[in-house]
Formats: structure tokens, sequence, C-alpha cells
């Protein structure tokens, strides 16, 4: 199935860098093809830039700053809700890119671009709310305050597994504060930022304030890193490559904000009805065929209902649907790519070979090779690689536990700490677990905790700062203090 074929507007489907408000191939003609992980067809392909093309996105942002940070708070609101009412008005085409390039179904990717765009227009309205403080005065004559600026250019460099809402989460709240961006996207997934783009264009978003740049990942995140016109970088993705950029920026001193990797616990209460709890498990799992980093890697439960658990999750994971996002309802859609699936296998036979119990998932189903089908362990441990690593795979490993101290020492027990969920109704346990828990995100009775108002982000390994929410622009902006000397009688007040 080609994109072309499935748009009823062309011009989303972009296969070219957007530079400066300008569309832009290689100048070597490198270039590289995006693939549909369902059916291994070629979709398209898009250009490799060189050095000097990176370097030209930076120049671009670097024209269009005075120009865009100038505009009134309200100015860049108004571009930025035309923006939005872009996406939401061709959230059909944009989630049809979106699965063909990523593989979610068709569903769920109408639900990303609704997420999306949903932080377009909380950061166009937080935009107007930079307030900065005043500061009664210790020095005589004199007033007192800050002021909140843009940091200037912000360098977002975004993974495949979200391609829209990652973008958006960053680029709206940066833009929101009067940053032009250069925007990396993940290389299997660049069209949904292309067509964020287009729309950034007809919605009259400036040249050179929304920038996508495409290449080698390494070389391009490196001159992103050295360009000392770059003054914030905004990265999610895996913990691995989040740190390599950390050190990368130090010498041009950036601010940097980190969104990285988790291996979320799922801790089921002795008080919960098993089916219940099992029912919301699956739906916390399997996610983006498990591909999120909110996915609930390990599943502890009580060891009073953990048989009955086991078969309710089970039953629920056998009723899941398997197959090419684009075709009907389907739950779970295809892995990203082979390797992907490589790792799923290795996970689980690591498991299995250290004593784990294999309940459901038999790969011979699997309709095609970038697929894997809903898998179920029981008795996963600490030293199996289930345990320890983030399996990004529809691999659900499921242990019981004896008790609510034994809960948080499992759960705790991780270098990540992004998100983790809770069930039960005792509220003596909730608040304990809630404290206890080394998370930057704890949801309890709810597998759905993202949104625009909320502090995404995680502790420990997971990541550095705070994304959405009211102070998810602050990672773009500077504070400015000031002191008004001289002022004569008024001060004081
Ligand atoms: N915390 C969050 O909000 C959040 C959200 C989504 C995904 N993630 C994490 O993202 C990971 C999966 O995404 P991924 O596989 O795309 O991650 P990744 O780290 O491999 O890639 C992320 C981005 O970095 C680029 N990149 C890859 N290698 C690079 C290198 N050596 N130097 C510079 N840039 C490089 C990629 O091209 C991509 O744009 C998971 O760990 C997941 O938990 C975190
Ligand atoms: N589901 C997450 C993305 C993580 O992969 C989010 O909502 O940001």
């Amino acid at each position: 199935m080609t994109l072309s074929n499935q748009l009823s507007d062309l011009r989303l489907f972009r296969q070219y860098a957007y530079v400066d408000g300008k569309w832009t191939h290689g100048t070597t003609g490198r270039e590289e093809a995006v693939i549909d992980p369902a059916t291994g067809e070629t979709l398209g392909h898009i250009p490799v830039l060189e050095a000097d093309q990176i370097r030209g996105a930076v120049d671009a942002a670097d024209q269009a700053f005075a120009q865009w940070r100038a505009l009134r708070a309200d100015e860049r609101c108004e571009r930025l809700l035309a923006w939005y009412d872009l996406l939401q008005a061709n959230r059909e085409d944009l989630a049809t890119i979106m699965t063909l390039e990523q593989g979610k179904p068709l569903p769920d990717a109408r639900g990303e671009v609704e997420y999306g765009a949903s932080f377009v227009r909380w950061f166009a309205e937080e935009g107007k709310r930079t307030f900065g403080d005043t500061i009664p005065s210790h020095i005589p004559n004199a007033a007192l305050g800050t002021l909140k600026e843009p940091v200037g250019i912000a360098a977002l460099i975004t993974p495949w597994n979200f391609p829209l809402a990652m973008i958006t989460r960053k680029a709206a709240a940066a833009m929101a504060a009067g940053c032009p961006v250069v925007v990396k996207p993940a290389h299997e997934t660049p069209f949904s930022a292309l067509a964020l783009a287009e729309l950034a264009e007809r919605a009259g978003i400036p040249a050179g304030v929304f920038n996508v740049v495409l290449g080698d990942a390494p070389e391009v995140s490196k001159l992103l890193c050295d360009d000392e016109r770059i003054k914030a970088l905004s990265f999610t993705g895996s913990t691995r490559v989040g740190r390599l950029l950390l050190e990368q920026s130090a010498n041009t001193v950036k601010r940097v904000s980190l969104e990285l990797g988790g291996n979320a616990p799922f801790i089921v209460g002795p008080d919960m009805d098993p089916h219940e709890a099992a029912l919301a498990a699956v739906a916390a799992k399997f996610q983006t065929a498990g591909q999120d980093c909110l996915a609930a890697n390990r599943i502890l439960v009580h060891e009073s209902i953990h048989d009955a658990f086991v078969e309710h999750f089970a039953e629920r994971m056998a009723a899941m649907t398997v197959g090419n996002g684009m075709q009907g309802e389907v739950d779970q859609g295809p892995l990203i790519h082979g390797q992907a699936v490589d790792k799923a296998s290795a996970i689980v036979d690591d498991a299995v070979s250290r004593g784990a119990t294999l309940v459901a998932g038999d790969q011979s189903q699997a309709p095609g090779p970038n697929f894997f089908m809903p898998t179920l362990l029981t008795g996963v441990t600490r030293d199996m690689q289930v345990w320890c690593e983030e399996n990004f795979a529809p691999v659900a490993g499921i242990t019981a536990y004896r008790d609510d101290d034994e809960a948080i020492a499992m759960a705790n027990d991780t270098e990540y700490g992004l998100a983790a969920y809770v069930y039960t109704h005792d509220i003596r346990r909730i608040w304990k677990l809630l404290r206890a828990l080394e998370y930057g995100m704890v949801s309890v009775n709810s597998v759905k905790m993202t949104g625009p108002p909320v502090p995404f982000g995680g502790v420990k390994q997971s990541g550095l700062g705070r994304e959405g929410g009211v102070t998810g622009i602050d990672e773009y902006l500077e504070t400015k203090y000031y002191c008004l000397g001289a002022l004569g009688s008024v001060s004081g007040s």
C-alpha cells in the first residue's frame, strides 16, 4: 500500500526536508527508504542532508528568531491555534501517514493525532501566561523583578513510536515561548514530521521557525549539539542515546531536556478484582504493541490473586487481534522493524532459559516478519532481561509478591523511573505506594495518565525535566532579573 494513493490531500506527503520554509533535497542525491513495517513495502524516500545543510537550517532558525520572538504572545497564539485547527482538519490523512510508517492501528493513530494536536492548543494558550515576578526590593530606591524571555533556538530530536505527539509536545512549547525549532525526527517515521511542517506553513508559521532536518542520526545530532546558536536541546528516545546527547551538549552548555526509557511496574493489590485488574494491565502493556515508554513491563500481583489474575490476563490477551493497522479493527500492529522482533525473541528466550514459564505467545501465528504475537511470561525474576531492560515489545512479565514492602522493593529495582501503575482501592496502601515508588509519574487505578495539563517526565535514568503542563514551557524560557535603581520614593512598595 503506497502512501500517495491513501491520502485525500497529497501535499501532506512530502519526500523532502523542510528548511527555511522550503522543501529541500540533499545536495549529493543520497537518500533513504521509508518502509511500511506491516508489509515491508517502501512508502517513499527521504534525503540525507549534508552537514552544511544542517547548519543552513540553524542559520534559518537564527534569522527567524528575531522576528518570531518580537511577536506578541497573543500573535504567536493565533498562529499556533491555526496550526491546531489544521491538524484537526487533516486528522484522517495524518493518521493514515502514521499507521503506514509506524504500524500502529488506525484508531490509535487517530488518537495520537488528537493527542499531538492537544499540545499545540495547550501551549498556544500557555504562551500568554509566561509571567515574570515582582520582587520586594531590599535595595533602596529600586524596583526588582523578573521577565521571561525565549531561550533561543531549540533542537528537538524525537523517536519513532509516537511520531507526531513527541514533536508537538516539544515544538508547541518552544514556539509559544518564542523559540524557533530544528526538528530531527526518527528516520523510520519522517513523514508525520514533514506533514506537520506542511501544516505549519499553511498556518502562517514564518519560514525558519519550524524546520525538519533529515540525515544520519549521529552526525546530525552531533552538529546540532556542537552549534552554539542552539540554546536548548530536547530529546525523547532511549536512555543510551540520551546520555550521549547530554555529554555532547556539555561543550556548548545547552539547556537539555531528556524524556528517556521506562520500565514501568504495574502493582496489583490483594483487594483488587483480578478480572478488572487484568483488563487494565493488558491495556497498559500492549498499546503501540508494547513500544511505549509507559508500557507496563513488570506486572507485580499479590500472591493471593496471582493465579486468577494470570488466567484473566491470558484470556484477554488471547482475544487480541494482530495484523496490519490499516486493515479493520486490529488491536496490535507490527513492531517497527526486524531488529525489534529479534530483541523480543531474545528477551523471551532469556526468560525461559532462566526459569520463567511461557504461558502464551506462539510466534508461528505471527502474520508477517515484523509481527510479534502478544506474549505472557510468568515467574519472572530480577536476573532476567524482561525484568531489568525496557523490553519495548508485546511481552508481559508477571510475578507474585507477598506484601507491600516487597512490591515496592521489586518495583524500584530498576535504573528507570518514568511511570508506575498501582491498582488497589485501599487508601492507605495507595498513599504508601505513591510515596515510596521512585517514579516521576504514578497512576492509581487508571491506565490513561497523560495529556497536555500533565507534567510528563521521569526520575533516575528516565530523564531530566518535564514536558507539558504549566511548567513545560519553562524548558524554553530564560528568567531575566532586573533591578531598576534610582527610582526615588516609589521604592519600598
Ligand atoms: N520518556 C518519554 O517520554 C518517551 C517517549 C517516547 C519514547 N521514549 C523512549 O524512546 C525509546 C524508543 O525510541 P527510539 O528507538 O527511536 O530511540 P532512539 O534513542 O534510538 O532514537 C531516538 C532519536 O535519536 C536518534 N538517534 C539514534 N541514535 C542516535 C545517535 N547515536 N546519536 C544521536 N541521535 C541518535 C534517532 O534517529 C531518533 O531520532 C524507548 O527507550 C522509549 O522509552 C521515551
Ligand atoms: N505514551 C507516551 C509516549 C511514550 O512512548 C506519551 O504519552 O508521551
